[in-house]
């Protein structure tokens, strides 16, 4: 056996020989002509197999490329002496890759390769419609042929996996809207964009813990249930109607979701939105892991259909639109209706893209259409409620750093006994603590006060605070719709 490797070690010795003695003697055609040859037999004995990935394939850019670059940056900074950093736009993170002609070995279900970045400087400006790099670059996949077929698939498709996942951890999530109205950008996008840093997190919100942890658990089960989606034939998304009075953390709430899942959030303005089908042509363009909102559904999609309809009650079939009538109405397909947007969250146009959650809030789910509640079209209804003592707790916690034993028994119970009745939401509590972040004591004594105040109110003209809620509720739409807030419906029957 060793002879027998001695002698094909010494054969491929000869044929380099061959190769460099061929580079003096002969001219460059003939030359170019041998060298395939002896390449041809050199892999043929040769016992490994090589790919090449190179940057632009043809005058497109290569994702596989940008893939592998990134996902071998997650391990060469732990092996590498030379590396080149990057940073990429709207990223916080720098990523380590590997330097020209640099090579690395990975291992992947017991196979080991080898990777190799080749950086060569272009001939000549080929003829191009758009001017490419200088040099040309690319990795090299060397591998065992016999292992060929074993990693070949699996391997790539978890490089892009793998690579995904560091470009979400690297890049700032992203706050999309639709306020151009339909019109697009230079790249023939119809959303904008801007880094979205919000600082709400589930640890930072405050609802009863045991609620919570159901949300949490819910989205991580929906996040990793790519495989039951596929098993089940269902379409990998997942929908979540909030409700509940203004201020109780409905938004707050969104905000955690995208930090807790690092998902894009597009933010839909359902009043920009011309028609169905333009409607249709925003959801082609949302990315996979992404949070899709609609906030105040109750009132967007309401207020177009009667505007467009002469006031008539949007639970009229006809307004809303159902299987077999013209969408649209009168106006002959040009407005955006109930069934456009079912069609949008639960029908066929659903299922282009991935793994998107879809997120409706209401401050009165008792006017929403019967169709958006029923079963199977948000998965999950979540009450957002006025502040309850767990929640409390975590807004003193986070406010004013109190724990429970941090209060006076008889104050952390009289805040107990009076929170319930005070009905007061997280966002008027959260205003009575930062107003008096810097003297705790009286920040709990002033909260104190104030839910005392509110809980006499409430228990001696109960009906009167129904109608100042309605008016609170009435000036936030006004603020919001300035020309249309006035526009208020009866609820469906
Ligand atoms: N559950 C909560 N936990 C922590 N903070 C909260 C909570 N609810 C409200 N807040 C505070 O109150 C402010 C307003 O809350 P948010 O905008 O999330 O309420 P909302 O339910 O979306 O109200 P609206 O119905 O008016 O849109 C937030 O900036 C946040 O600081
Ligand atoms: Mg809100």
């Amino acid at each position: 056996m060793r002879e027998y490797w001695n002698s094909f070690a010494s054969l491929l010795g000869v044929l380099a020989f061959c190769q460099s003695l061929l580079q003096l003697i002969f001219p460059p055609q003939l030359r170019f002509l041998c060298l395939k040859f002896f390449n041809r037999i050199f892999h043929l004995f040769s016992s490994y197999c090589y790919f090449d990935i190179t940057e632009i394939d043809g005058v497109n850019t290569n994702e596989l490329y940008n893939a592998v670059q990134l996902y071998l940056s997650s391990f060469v900074s732990i092996n590498g002496s030379r590396l080149s950093l990057t940073r990429a736009l709207n990223s916080s993170a720098i990523t380590f890759g590997l330097s020209n002609n640099d090579c690395i070995v990975d291992t992947f279900s017991g196979v080991t390769v080898l990777w190799e970045h080749v950086v060569i400087q272009r001939q000549s400006q080929t003829f191009s419609w758009r001017p490419l790099p200088e040099e040309k670059r690319g990795f090299t996949l060397r591998i065992k042929k016999k292992n060929k077929s074993l990693i070949l698939d699996s391997y790539l498709d978890y490089i892009m996996e793998r690579s995904n996942e560091i470009r979400r951890k690297n890049q700032d999530r992203l706050l999309y809207t639709n306020s151009r109205g339909g019109s697009l950008d230079s790249r023939g996008h119809p959303w904008e964009s801007v880094p979205f840093k919000h600082p709400s997190t589930f640890d930072t919100l405050a609802m009863h813990p045991q609620k919570k942890q159901e949300i949490m658990d819910d989205l991580e089960d929906f996040a990793n249930g790519q495989s039951f989606y596929q098993k089940t034939g269902r379409a990998w998304k997942r929908g979540y109607l909030l409700y509940g009075p203004p201020g109780t953390g409905k938004s707050s709430m969104i905000a955690a979701m995208a930090n807790y899942l690092s998902y894009d959030i597009y933010d839909l303005e359902l009043t920009e939105v011309h028609n169905n089908s333009e409607l249709r042509k925003l959801l082609m363009k949302t990315s996979s892991k992404s949070i899709i909102v609609i906030e105040d559904i109750d009132c967007s999609v309401n207020l177009t259909n009667r505007k467009k309809n002469n006031k008539r009650n949007y639970c009229d079939p006809e307004v809303r639109c159902g299987s077999g009538s013209a969408c649209g109405g009168e106006d002959g397909g040009n407005s955006i209706t109930l069934s456009g947007l079912l069609n949008f969250t639960d029908g066929l146009w659903s299922c282009c893209g991935s793994e998107r959650i879809f997120v409706f809030t209401t401050n009165h789910i008792e006017k929403l259409d019967p169709a958006l509640l029923r079963s199977g079209r948000m998965d999950m209804h979540i009450y957002m409620s006025y502040c309850s003592y767990p929640a409390l707790k975590i807004l003193l916690k986070n406010y004013l750093g109190y724990e429970e034993s941090d209060l006076d028994y008889h104050v952390s119970k009289e805040l107990s006994d009076v929170v319930d009745k005070a009905e007061m939401t997280p966002a008027d509590i959260s205003e009575v603590l930062i107003k008096n972040r810097n003297y705790k004591q009286k920040a709990v004594t002033e909260l104190l006060e104030a839910m005392k105040t509110r809980a006499d109110r409430n228990f001696k003209c109960g009906s009167l605070r129904g109608k100042i809620s309605d008016e609170e509720e009435q000036e936030k739409r006004a603020l919001e719709t300035p020309n249309e807030g006035s526009e208020f419906e009866e609820p469906c029957k």
